[in-house]
């Protein structure tokens, strides 16, 4: 049994480089307060005269806000209700600092993900409710850091052609795509054949089919690999993050799905690959850090140093191998919703959210996941959807059949 390093994501603290720099980049940080939020502050700090904070947006995790308030002193922070903002304000002023304006709701994150002085956008708030505001960003014009890939699962078409129209990058931020975007730097799009999206195959990669009905939301929520939010960490568990990520692979890299492979990879060190139609293989490896793709994103079109090292005697020793479709169902499903369109993506993504949910809160056993989304998918009929509140509209329809056929109504 080859050994797989331990996660460690985040951990330790990048050599700070101070560089003096005349100009930096002005950050909005959407989901602040998450895994892909901290580590992308920890860039910050580890680089302050490159990256300067000018706005946040979190959720409901006021202690974590505030504390971010004080250290970075945003102009404007937004919270996911008008509540946690009161709490937030009332926090603030108790403090003596009246001077950062406290915001909500997706009306709140679009201010903060749009303010005059911001030119990046980190869009990490879990789900759809980072949609609007990513949307709006790009449409400020806004360089985007993409690391919300249900945003591109449920709107991919729509966010393509405005980073499009309004001459945006949308710099993957996601590990794997994050690897196939560097890979790309070493051919042209007509020249790749096809791309490979590494998974780590999850805590269940070798547990028997039988045993899957019995699977805890405390076995689920153990990675092997990567120490991320609840809502990926389930998604890794069922397979379904690697379904995603095929569907935000065709959006961003413009391809088929037939020309985006999944392969098992549980040493997560090579991030993805790139074959090219000559027959050559480009992989991205690297630290199984975060830190990294972010470092990548936010630095683009120049390459930082960094202490994010890698060690060559984890090549040691890869496994590749194919995905298990009959176990793992939800890779399946991903697929089958790609080929279907729009609508089945906008059902596949928000029935997951709900079934995840429902998991996570002991409603539903593990294989209710699939079982769920596999419902809402039978009776989601096409339609199509030309802006984002029909987006919106589609996702909270899928949302509430999910929920009926969870309480089996
Ligand atoms: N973590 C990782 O390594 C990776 C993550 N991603 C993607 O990045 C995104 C974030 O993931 P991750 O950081 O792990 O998730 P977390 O659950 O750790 O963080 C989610 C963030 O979103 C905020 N949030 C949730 N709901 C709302 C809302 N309604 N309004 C405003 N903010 C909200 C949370 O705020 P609060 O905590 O205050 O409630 C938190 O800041 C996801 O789309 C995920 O798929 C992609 C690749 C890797
Ligand atoms: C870090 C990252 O990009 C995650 O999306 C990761 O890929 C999850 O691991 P799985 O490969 O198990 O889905
Ligand atoms: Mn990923």
């Amino acid at each position: 049994m080859p050994e797989i390093h331990h996660k460690n994501q985040s951990s330790g603290k990048i050599t700070p480089i101070c560089e003096n720099r005349n100009v930096k980049k002005k950050l909005a940080i959407l989901g602040s307060t998450g895994s892909i939020g901290h580590s992308t502050l920890s860039i910050c700090e580890s680089f302050p005269d490159r990256y300067k904070v000018v706005s946040l947006a979190a959720g409901v995790n006021v202690e974590a806000a505030y504390n971010q308030c004080l250290q970075w002193f945003p102009r404007v922070i937004s919270m996911a209700t008008e509540e946690h903002a009161q709490r937030l304000r009332t926090m603030l002023h108790q403090a003596g600092h009246h001077e950062i304006e406290v915001l909500w709701g997706s009306e709140g994150a679009t201010v903060v993900a749009t303010h005059p002085e911001v030119d990046f956008v980190v869009s990490a708030i879990v789900g759809v409710a980072g949609l609007e505001a990513t949307y709006a960003a790009i449409c400020a014009g806004k360089t985007i850091g993409l690391a919300n890939k249900e945003c591109l699962v449920a709107a991919g078409d729509l966010i393509i052609a405005a980073a499009k129209k309004h001459n945006v990058a949308l710099l993957p931020i996601d590990s794997e795509h994050n690897a196939v975007h560097q890979a790309m730097r070493g051919g042209s799009p007509n020249e790749v054949k096809q791309i490979w999206l590494t998974a780590s195959g999850g805590p269940f990669r070798n547990t028997p089919a039988a045993d899957f009905e019995h699977i805890t939301p405390a076995q689920a929520l153990k990675h092997p690999t990567w120490t991320m939010g609840q809502r990926i960490t389930i998604d890794s568990a069922t397979m379904m993050n690697k379904g995603f990520e095929v569907i935000e692979a065709c959006r961003l890299f413009d391809l088929p799905p037939a020309q985006v492979q999944v392969t098992v990879h549980p040493q997560s060190t090579v991030h993805s690959l790139v074959e090219f139609v000559d027959g050559s293989i480009l992989a991205q490896i690297s630290v199984t850090d975060m830190r990294l793709p972010i470092l990548y994103a936010l630095a683009y079109p120049e390459r930082v140093p960094s202490d994010l090292t890698f060690d060559l005697k984890l090549l040691s020793h890869l496994d590749f191998s194919q995905p298990d479709l009959s176990r793992f169902p939800c890779l399946r499903l991903a697929y089958e919703a790609a080929a279907a369109g729009q609508s089945a993506c906008i059902a596949l993504n928000a029935a997951d959210e709900i079934a995840v949910a429902a998991f996570l809160a002991g409603q539903i056993p593990f294989l209710g996941i699939p079982r769920t989304i596999e419902k809402v998918l039978e009776k989601t009929t096409h339609a199509s959807q030309a802006s984002i509140q029909q987006v919106l509209v589609a996702d909270q329809a899928a949302r509430e059949l999910a929920r009926q056929i969870i309480a089996g109504v």
